[in-house]
C-alpha cells in the first residue's frame, strides 16, 4: 500500500487552475523528487500536502489517514524552504529545539533530541552560535534538523539549496541524502534542477503546467523521455523533426527523434558512410561536447575528454556511428 495519497488534487487561483485531478502516490521511505520549470505547481503542491495551502478538491492520504482538511501543525509532516526562516535571536540550539518545546517536551529529553539531530547535521560545535554567525549552508543545516527533530512522518523540502553556492548545494545534496537514508523517513524534495533530482531521487516526477508528464527512475527518464517536453527538460537530447531524422539515418522515420549526445560516436571515416565535419566544441569537465554537421543537421555529439592531443579542431572530417537502440521516438 502507498503511504502518501494524492487523489484527484485541485487548486486554483482566481479562477486558474494550477493543477486539476492530480494523482501520485509515494511510497514508505522513498526519496521523491517533483521536478519541472518554474510556475509549474511544484511549490503549490507541497503547500497542499503540508496543509498551508488548501486545495479545492481531492484527497490527501497519509498511511491510509485522511488528512486533506487538518492543520498543518496535525499533520506530522517537517517542511524545509529555500529561506531558512530561523528566529534570529535564538541560537542554533533553541532554533532546533522550538517545535519540541512548544510540544511540552520536558528539558532533558528535548536537550538529548537536539544534540542528537546537531550531531546528524554536523552542527554539534555550533549549537550555541546564533543564525547569523553560520554561512548559508548551515543556516539551511539548522532549518533541516529543526524540520527533523520532530521526527516528521514525511519531509517536504520546497527549493533548500537554491539560495547556496555550488560546491556547498552538491556537499549538502549528499548530506541531506544520507540522513533521509539514515532516518528512512520519506520524503519529498521539490527542484527546477535537473541535475539535482538524478543524482538524490529514488523517483523523479516531472511536471509541466501542473501535469505530471512522466515519472519513473532517473535512469528511465533520462534515457526514456516521454514526450519532447521531457526530452528537452532532462538531459541535452538532440530533438530531430521526422524528416531531418530520415534523412540523417536513411529510414523512414514518422516522429520527432530524440538523440542524446552520448548516443553517437565519433569514428574513422572510413568506418562509416555517415559523414560529418566538426563545427567547434565546448569543453564540460570529463566530456567535449562537439557540434557536428551531417547531412545538413546540426548535432550535439559527448566524447571524453582524454587528452588534449585528441582534440578534433573545427573543420575535421569525421565519421559518426548512432547507437540506434538508445534512439527515442518522441511524441
Ligand atoms: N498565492 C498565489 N496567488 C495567486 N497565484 C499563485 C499563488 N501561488 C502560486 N500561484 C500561481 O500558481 C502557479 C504555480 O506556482 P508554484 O509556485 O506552485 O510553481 P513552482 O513550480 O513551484 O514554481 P517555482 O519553481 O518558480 O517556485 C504559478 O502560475 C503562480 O503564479
Amino acid at each position: 500500500m502507498s503511504f502518501f495519497q494524492i487523489h484527484q488534487l485541485a487548486k486554483h487561483y482566481a479562477g486558474k487552475a494550477v493543477f486539476d485531478t492530480l494523482d501520485l502516490t509515494i511510497a514508505e521511505g522513498e526519496f521523491l523528487t517533483l521536478l519541472g520549470p518554474s510556475g509549474c505547481g511544484k511549490s503549490t503542491l507541497l503547500r497542499c500536502m503540508a496543509g498551508l495551502s488548501r486545495p479545492d478538491q481531492g484527497l490527501l492520504r497519509m498511511d491510509g489517514r485522511d488528512i486533506t482538511h487538518l492543520p498543518p501543525q496535525q499533520r506530522q509532516i517537517g517542511m524545509v524552504f529555500q529561506s531558512y526562516a530561523l528566529f534570529p535571536n535564538m541560537t542554533v540550539a533553541e532554533n532546533v529545539g522550538f517545535g519540541l518545546k512548544m510540544q511540552k517536551m520536558a528539558l532533558p529529553e528535548r536537550t538529548r533530541a537536539v544534540e542528537e539531530i546537531l550531531a546528524l547535521v554536523e552542527l554539534s560545535d555550533k549549537a550555541n552560535a546564533l543564525p547569523s554567525e553560520l554561512s548559508g549552508g548551515q543556516q539551511q543545516r539548522v532549518a533541516l534538523a529543526r524540520a527533523l527533530v520532530v521526527r516528521p512522518r514525511l519531509l517536504l523540502l520546497d527549493e533548500p539549496l537554491s539560495a547556496l553556492d555550488a560546491r556547498i548545494r552538491r556537499h549538502l545534496r549528499e548530506q541531506i541524502r544520507t540522513i533521509q537514508r539514515q532516518l528512512g523517513v520519506t520524503t519529498v524534495f521539490v527542484t527546477h534542477d535537473q541535475e539535482e533530482a538524478l543524482t538524490l531521487s529514488d523517483r523523479i516526477v516531472l511536471m509541466h503546467d501542473g501535469r505530471i508528464v512522466q515519472h519513473g527512475s532517473a535512469e528511465s527518464l533520462y534515457t526514456r523521455p516521454a514526450n519532447r517536453f521531457a526530452a528537452e527538460f532532462i538531459g541535452h537530447f538532440n530533438l530531430l523533426e521526422p524528416d531531418a531524422a530520415s534523412r540523417l539515418l536513411r529510414r523512414s522515420c514518422q516522429q520527432t527523434l530524440a538523440i542524446r549526445p552520448e548516443s553517437i560516436t565519433l569514428v574513422d571515416v572510413g568506418d562509416t558512410s555517415h559523414l560529418g565535419e566538426i563545427v567547434d566544441h565546448q569543453l564540460l569537465g570529463n566530456v567535449i561536447r562537439y557540434r557536428v554537421r551531417c547531412d545538413g543537421v546540426m548535432l550535439k555529439v559527448d566524447a571524453l575528454n582524454r587528452e588534449a592531443a585528441t582534440l578534433l579542431a573545427a573543420g575535421t572530417r569525421v565519421g559518426l556511428h548512432f547507437a540506434e537502440p538508445e534512439l527515442c521516438e518522441v511524441a
